[in-house]
């Protein structure tokens, strides 16, 4: 049975553990600094294993060391904004919740593959890169899985289609302007161009790189989990099963798309050793525009990051 560890057993993390379970996937350890908080989660869990008929064992800890030899490990550790606040806004704090998880993976869990859900996740991604020393293709940002899910949502609702139907590629990074690609979103093959006008296409791009907030505003206290929780279990399958799966994830870049030293979301191919390959479109020059208006975000962001803070030195909010 393959090891999953889930740092972080708040709503994200415990959803995550949710579907991650129900499938089957994995053993399940789920870790949080709340004293009792993920034994209790891990155990609720359990009490539900003879209805559900899941097999995988679930358990609940506050140290560390319980995630030795994960094959994977997933990040959602930090704090997600209120209402009124911007990704970026999580930066300091969650720096430094993602560097001590980190430097407990590289520890404990040397060859696991890491995916980042932290926000903001392009930044966070960076530094568990960095304080973790991995290889670049075992730190993955989770992202545009779930981005690409809301769209497709939105599409399937507009259109009164199955959702499943719906194929859609969000790129960029994860922030109001990452960059939905209509062109290469389809139904069942067909282009959406051809069952709804631009004008309908756009507003769904909106409602697309709004969709983070638009649940921040109406839960008032915490941001969305149930999706990000899918969408995480949808990447973890990925890895275990080595699906080589074509999906959408925050990658380190290296001159791909002309980018570099920057993690944005871009196709790649998602098997058993992480990023297998980073897939490259021959995007339109509008699509190559909004793709840098997304990119010098995240620079912005890196930038902010640098200002307080050093890999390997610690951040000043770090401890
Ligand atoms: N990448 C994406 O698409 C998404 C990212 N997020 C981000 O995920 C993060 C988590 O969101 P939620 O689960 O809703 O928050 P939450 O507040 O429900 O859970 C976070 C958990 O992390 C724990 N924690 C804090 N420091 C820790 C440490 N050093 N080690 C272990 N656990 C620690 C807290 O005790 C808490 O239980 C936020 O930063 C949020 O912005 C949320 C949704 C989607
Ligand atoms: O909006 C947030 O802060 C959480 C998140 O990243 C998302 O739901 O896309």
């Amino acid at each position: 049975m393959h090891k999953v560890s889930i740092i972080g057993a708040g709503h994200v993390g415990a959803t995550a553990v949710y579907y991650i379970a129900e499938k089957n996937l994995a053993d399940i350890v789920m870790v949080d600094v709340v004293e009792g908080l993920p034994q209790a989660k891990a155990l609720d869990y359990l009490h539900a294993a003879p209805m559900r008929k899941y097999s995988v064992h679930i358990s609940g800890t506050n140290d560390y060391k319980d995630i030795i030899d994960s094959d994977v490990v997933v990040i959602t550790a930090g704090i997600p904004r209120k209402p009124g606040m911007d990704r970026m806004d999580l930066m300091k704090i969650n720096v430094g919740i993602a560097k001590k998880a980190s430097l407990a993976i590289a520890e404990y869990a040397p060859n696991a593959i890491v995916i980042v859900v932290s926000n903001p996740l392009d930044i966070i991604a960076m530094v568990t890169l960095q304080e973790s020393g991995f290889a670049l293709k075992k730190v993955i940002g989770m992202a545009g899985v779930l981005d690409s899910t809301r769209f497709r949502y939105f599409i399937a609702q507009e259109l009164n289609v199955w959702p499943g139907d719906v194929m859609a590629m969000v790129l960029g990074g994860h922030g109001d302007s990452m960059v939905p690609l209509s062109r290469y979103t389809r139904v069942n093959g067909i282009p959406v161009s051809e069952l709804m006008d631009q004008a309908t296409i756009d507003q769904l791009i909106d409602r697309t790189r709004t969709g983070g907030g638009e649940i921040v505003s109406l839960l008032k206290k915490g941001s969305a989990f149930y999706a990000p929780g899918a969408s995480v279990a949808k990447m973890v399958e990925a890895i275990v099963k080595d699906e080589k799966r074509v999906l959408p994830v925050s990658a380190y870049l290296r001159g791909e798309y002309g980018y570099y030293d920057v993690f944005l979301g871009v196709p790649v191919l998602l098997g058993r050793n992480g990023i297998e390959k980073i897939i490259q479109l021959d995007l339109t020059p509008d699509e190559k525009q909004a793709l840098d208006q997304s990119a010098l975000g995240v620079k912005k962001g890196v930038e902010t990051l640098r200002s307080f803070y050093r890999p390997g030195l610690g951040s000043d909010s770090s401890e």
